[in-house]
């Protein structure tokens, strides 16, 4: 797996993980939310019902002083009363003997045929009943020392309470048997029962883990957007930053920002005396730990990324900061030569750059020369004939680099206005007592010569190639046999 792909997984991963670590927190505080207003409202429900016994337990209370007398005109009339006066009852019945035998309802047979059946209970559910019919009754039963008194309230109360505070949180009320009946096997299946203390009622709410879609959403978007927003951000900061591993481009851009690509120079010597005629500039990127890194490295990438042309500027400024006190005492005009590629060469302000870079010496003691690179397609000869000839008028030199590597050096040499050419070391390389590559080096030297172009030969390393090149009557050679690329405080001129 590569890198780049290694880094994609990691960064997706990581967001992915904290995007399901917020859904999992949103989803147990929505959870624990949602608990505990179940638990809220399952209390107020219960409050509000207990509420609701305790008004029929305080009617039984005052009722409870008639218990010792005979079931009269009078004591119904005063049963009336109570019940007239108590907001949510609806009865009040004495019972006695398996039998209710006085009541605030005049009909005491309907209340027996309602109410009988439920006196085993302290409190129950009285469903169908005459007394009010289409309504249900809760009943409760309250015993004294002269007997035992039956309340009842209408459903109807209960109901509104529990639409009430169902609205939100489903609420299921228990009432004695049910409780009894139904507490293990509602637990069992996630339901919670919260009993009355009071009385035998209870209030039963469902609170298993399962929280609907729509609650997750409404009730915890905020986290799950922060989430969202939050996995982003790591995935952001993971990609850019703690994964981010540069690129040679961002590399060479910094460091040429900083000042760590810097300019080496190799001697050019005259054929005959071997005197400096000049240096060529070499790019070397002097990395933070000192190591010295080749450009051969770097300048293709430069080249193709367009980064040369200020690399190019920045070796420039240098250089006109360095080497002029260098030149004291040297032949002059003293050949400087730097590789420029035509993009550059074309740019509109140029010719400034290397006016100002010619100012940076004493007037006529350097001879600027902008060697170009014949690996380079010269797609607008025309153009770039114009553009040499402007150089030429302001006395640049133009030297053809790296001469004989490519493929129509010879159509360029008589399409574009050259003062040198400069023989690639490759062919240089071939040139031994026993080679035969000597025909094309006297070809090429002998077409030049021709054409009254100077010429000088690259990769020089040996006596016999400069024994021989001698007397080919090269102008100027460039090699390690003279001088290997250096750097300013290391350049010895002769
Ligand atoms: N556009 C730019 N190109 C540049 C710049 N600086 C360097 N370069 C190009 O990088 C290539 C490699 O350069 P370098 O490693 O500096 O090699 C040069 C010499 O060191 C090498 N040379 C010279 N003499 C000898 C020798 O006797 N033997 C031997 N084995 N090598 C030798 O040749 C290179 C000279 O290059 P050039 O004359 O330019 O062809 C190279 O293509 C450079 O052009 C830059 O600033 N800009």
């Amino acid at each position: 797996m590569t890198h780049y792909k290694a880094k994609i997984i990691i960064t997706v991963i990581s967001a992915i993980s904290v995007l399901i670590c917020g859904m999992i927190l949103t989803w147990y505080q929505v959870i624990s939310l949602e608990q505990r207003r179940s638990m809220q409202t399952a209390y107020k429900t219960l409050n509000s019902v207990e509420t609701l016994l305790d008004e029929a337990k305080n009617t039984a209370d005052q009722a409870s002083v008639l218990l010792s007398e005979p079931c009269s005109m009078q004591v119904r009339t005063k049963l009336e009363r109570i019940v007239i006066s108590a907001r949510h009852i609806r009865l009040i019945a004495f019972y006695k003997g398996r039998k209710i035998y006085c009541s605030s309802f005049s009909d005491m047979d309907a209340i027996n045929k309602s109410y009988a059946g439920f006196i085993n209970s302290s409190l129950a559910i009285v469903k169908n009943n005459t007394v009010s019919p289409g309504i249900d009754a809760i009943v409760l039963q309250t015993q004294y020392p002269q007997g035992i008194i039956v309340t009842s309230l209408s459903t109807a109360w209960i109901s509104e309470i529990m639409h009430f505070f169902n609205a939100q949180h489903h609420m299921d009320l228990l009432i004695d048997n049910d409780i009894k009946s139904s507490g293990a096997s509602l637990l069992e299946t996630g339901y919670v029962i919260i009993k009355s203390k009071k009385y035998p009622i209870a209030v039963s709410f469902y609170s298993a883990f399962n929280i609907f879609s729509y609650k997750f959403i409404t009730d915890g978007w905020v986290s799950l957007l922060l989430s969202a927003i939050l996995s982003i951000i790591v995935g952001v900061l993971l990609w850019r930053y703690i994964l981010h591993s540069p690129s040679l481009y961002e590399n060479l851009s910094k460091a040429i920002d900083r000042g760590e690509i810097i300019p080496w120079y190799q001697p050019i010597v005259h054929s005959n005396s071997y005197g400096t005629y000049g240096v060529e500039v070499l790019a070397r990127w002097i990395s933070p730990s000192g190591e010295v890194i080749s450009p051969e490295n770097f300048i293709p990438l430069a080249e193709q990324s367009g980064l040369i042309i200020p690399l190019t500027k920045k070796l420039m400024a240098q250089v006109g900061k360095e080497l002029p006190e260098k030149l004291e005492g040297q032949l002059q005009p003293f050949h400087v030569g730097f590789n420029f590629i035509t993009a550059h060469l074309q740019e509109p302000e140029f010719l400034d750059e290397c006016r100002a870079f010619i100012k940076k010496f004493p007037p006529g003691t350097i001879r600027l020369t902008a060697e170009i690179l014949e690996r380079e397609p010269f797609e607008r000869v025309s153009q770039l004939k114009e553009t040499l000839r402007q150089l030429q008028e302001n006395h640049i030199d133009i030297a053809l680099d790296d001469f004989g590597t490519g493929h129509s050096n010879l159509n360029y040499l008589s399409a574009l206005p050259i003062d040198i050419i400069k023989i690639d070391k490759l062919f240089i390389n071939g040139l031994s007592p026993d080679s035969g590559s000597q025909k094309i080096i006297d070809y090429v030297i002998e077409m030049a010569k021709t054409l009254n172009i100077k010429v000088v030969v690259e990769g020089v390393e040996t006596q016999f190639q400069v024994e021989y090149l001698k007397k080919k009557r090269v102008d100027y050679f460039q090699g390690y046999y003279f001088s290997k690329p250096v750097p300013i405080n290391k350049l010895t001129l002769r």
